[in-house]
C-alpha cells in the first residue's frame, strides 16, 4: 500500500528548499501490520519509543556536544571522551563493555611532536543467551572537523532543533544519532519490560574519518573470538537516496587517499622579490592536479576505468525503479551544477563508476587578504573512490606513474613525493539474506512502504573486513536522509529520522529472530 505523503515546501537557513513529511495514520499502519504477521510486542516498543523521544534527543545533544574530530590532534582527547561517554551509557543499560586501545597512530603527532594515541574501540555485549541469534553491530563515534566560520548557521557542537524537526550539529547524523540509536532500541526495551530479541554485540570506533586506523588488525583478530557469535551485522551509517523512501545498501566505493608534496625554496618567499627567480612549488602542485581529471570529472590517470567490471543487463535495467528525482539532488546539491541531466547516468556515476576529487592544498595562502607570499612547500590532496574490480595496489601503481609523469612534464627544478595516506576497499554484497528480508520487513512496518536496494558512493572502509572476518551477511541500514548534509557545513538530522530510525533499528531484530534459521 502507498504511504499518504504530502508534501509542503519550506525554507532552510542556507537558502535552499526542503519539505515537511506526513506519515502513515494509525488504522493503515494496523492494516499493514497484519499483512506483515508482525510480533505485537513492537506496537509497545513504538509508543516507548515516542513517549521517550526527548529523553533520546537529550542524549543526542550529548553527544554532539563533544567535538571529536579524529583528523585533528588537538581535539584528540575530546575523541576519546566521546568514547568513554558511550562506554559510560552503556554500562549504565547492563552491557558489558571493554575499551579496547589501538595504539599509536602513524603519521600524525601531538603539538609537542610526541606519538599520538589511537582512541579506543569501543566493544560491548547486550545479551548472550544462545537460544536467541547475535548480531554485531558497527558504528562510529568521532566526526569530521566543523567550525562555525566554514559557514554554519549554528555552533556545529550544539545541536540546534528547529520546530520543523530538523535538529542540526556536526555527528547529528554521521554517525552519532545512528550509533546512539541502537543504544536508545535497548533503553526503550528495558522501559517498556519488553524481551529483547536477540544478543547484541557493538563495535563502536573513532577514527573512521580518517580511514580507520588500526580497525582492521582488531577485526581480523577478533572475528573468531570477540565477534565468533555473530550470525550477521548490520551496519547505519549511510543515507536515504532521497527523502522520501528508505532503503538497504549492499554496497559502497572504496577510498584512497593520496597526498603530493613539492617543495623548493628553503623557507616561504616574497614574490616581490623572487617572484620571477624561483621556480614556484604551488605552480608545479595546481598544473599536476589539474592533469588529474576534467571539469566532467573524468578521470585521466591511465589503468583505472580499465580495472571497472562492465555493466550487465541485469545491472543497467536496476537503475530506473530506484526512487531518485534530480529535483531532490539539486537540493542535497544546493545547486544544479550535476555533471549528468539524467537519473541512471548519476547513479551510476555514484554507485558503479570511480570518481576523483580534489581536497585541499596544505601549506597555500588560503586566508582572506591579499598575502604575496611564495609558499616554499605544497601538498596537494585528492582521493579515489574505487569500485568493482578495482585493485589497491593497481590503483595505487597507476596514480603514482601519472603524478611522477605530469611533474616530469614540468622539468622543474623542484622537489615532488607521492604517496596513498589510506585505502579501503569497494564492497558489494548479496542482498538475498534473512538479514536484509529482516531490515525490509522492519522499513515496510516502521515506514509504511518497501525499502530500495541501493548501493552508495561513499565508503566504509570496514564494511569488507567485518565480511571477511566473521563470514557473515553485512547489511547496511541507514537512519538519515539525503538532505543531511554528512561532512558539509549544517549537517542534520531530522527528528522523524531519528525516532522512527530508533524504531526501525529495534523492529530489525524483532524480525531477525523470527527470520527462519534455516537460511543464509
Ligand atoms: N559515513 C561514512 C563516511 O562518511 N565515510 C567516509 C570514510 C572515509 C574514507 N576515507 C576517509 N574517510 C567517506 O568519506 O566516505
Ligand atoms: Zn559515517
Ligand atoms: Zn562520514
Amino acid at each position: 500500500m502507498p504511504r499518504i505523503l504530502l508534501r509542503q515546501p519550506s525554507r532552510l537557513t542556507n537558502g535552499t528548499t526542503t519539505h515537511t513529511r506526513h506519515y502513515l495514520t494509525a488504522p493503515i499502519r494496523a492494516h499493514q501490520a497484519r499483512k506483515l504477521k508482525m510480533a505485537p510486542q513492537l506496537d509497545g516498543y513504538f509508543s516507548q519509543v515516542d513517549s521517550m523521544s526527548d529523553h533520546f534527543i537529550e542524549r543526542l545533544r550529548q553527544a554532539v556536544a563533544i567535538p571529536s574530530v579524529s583528523s585533528e590532534a588537538a581535539r584528540r582527547p575530546d575523541v576519546v571522551r566521546m568514547g568513554h561517554f558511550l562506554a559510560d551509557e552503556l554500562t549504565k543499560l547492563g552491557a558489558t563493555v571493554e575499551l579496547r586501545p589501538l595504539g599509536k597512530q602513524v603519521g600524525m603527532t601531538n603539538a609537542d611532536g610526541s606519538a599520538l594515541d589511537l582512541p579506543p574501540v569501543v566493544l560491548a555485549r547486550y545479551g548472550s543467551d544462545k537460544a536467541k541469534r547475535t548480531i554485531l553491530v558497527y558504528g562510529h563515534y568521532d566526526v569530521q572537523p566543523a567550525e562555525r566560520s566554514d559557514g554554519w548557521d549554528t555552533e556545529p557542537f550544539d545541536l540546534t532543533v528547529l520546530d520543523d524537526g530538523r535538529m542540526f550539529g556536526r555527528g547529528s547524523t554521521d554517525d552519532k544519532g545512528p550509533v546512539l540509536g541502537w543504544l536508545n532500541a535497548i533503553e526503550a526495551h528495558q522501559k517498556a519490560g519488553i524481551d529483547f530479541p536477540v544478543n547484541l554485540l557493538m563495535c563502536f570506533e573513532g577514527m573512521e574519518e580518517y580511514g580507520s586506523d588500526g580497525l582492521d588488525d582488531l577485526i581480523n583478530e577478533e572475528g573468531k573470538k570477540y565477534f565468533a557469535d555473530a550470525d550477521a551485522v548490520c551496519i547505519s551509517d549511510n543515507y536515504w537516496l532521497g527523502t522520501e523512501r528508505p532503503c538497504l545498501t549492499y554496497g559502497l566505493r572504496g577510498c584512497n587517499y593520496y597526498s603530493v608534496e613539492i617543495s623548493g625554496p628553503g623557507a616561504d618567499l616574497h614574490s616581490g622579490v623572487f617572484g620571477g627567480t624561483a621556480q614556484e612549488p604551488m605552480t608545479d602542485l595546481v598544473r599536476v592536479l589539474a592533469s588529474l581529471v576534467d571539469t566532467d570529472g573524468v578521470i585521466q590517470v591511465q589503468g583505472i576505468k580499465e580495472q571497472v567490471a562492465p555493466v550487465t543487463a541485469e545491472e543497467a535495467g536496476l537503475y530506473e525503479g530506484i526512487a531518485f528525482e534530480m529535483e531532490t539532488l539539486h537540493e542535497s546539491l544546493g545547486s544544479k551544477t550535476t555533471i549528468f541531466e539524467d537519473k541512471k547516468s548519476t547513479l551510476m556515476a555514484r554507485w558503479r563508476n570511480p570518481s576523483l576529487s580534489v581536497h585541499g592544498i596544505e601549506g597555500a595562502f588560503s586566508a582572506p587578504g591579499a598575502k604575496t607570499v611564495i609558499p616554499a612547500k605544497v601538498t596537494g590532496k585528492f582521493s579515489i573512490r574505487t569500485v568493482p574490480n578495482m585493485e589497491v595496489d593497481k590503483t595505487n601503481a597507476a596514480v603514482y606513474k601519472h603524478v611522477e609523469e605530469a611533474f616530469a612534464k614540468l622539468k622543474s627544478k623542484n622537489t615532488m613525493k607521492v604517496w596513498a595516506q589510506h585505502t579501503g576497499n569497494w564492497w558489494v554484497a548479496s542482498p538475498k539474506h534473512w538479514n536484509f528480508n529482516a531490515a525490509a520487513k522492519a522499513t515496510e512496518r516502521v515506514w509504511g512502504m518497501k525499502p530500495d536496494f541501493t548501493r552508495e558512493g561513499g565508503s566504509i572502509p570496514v564494511t569488507l573486513t567485518f565480511e571477511q572476518a566473521t563470514g557473515k551477511n553485512v547489511l547496511l541500514l541507514p537512519m538519515g536522509s539525503s538532505t543531511d548534509g554528512a561532512h558539509s557545513i549544517n549537517e542534520k538530522l531530522d527528528k522523524k529520522n531519528y525516532i522512527e530510525g530508533i524504531k526501525l533499528l529495534g523492529a530489525y531484530l524483532h524480525y531477525v529472530a523470527e527470520e527462519p534459521k534455516n537460511e543464509g
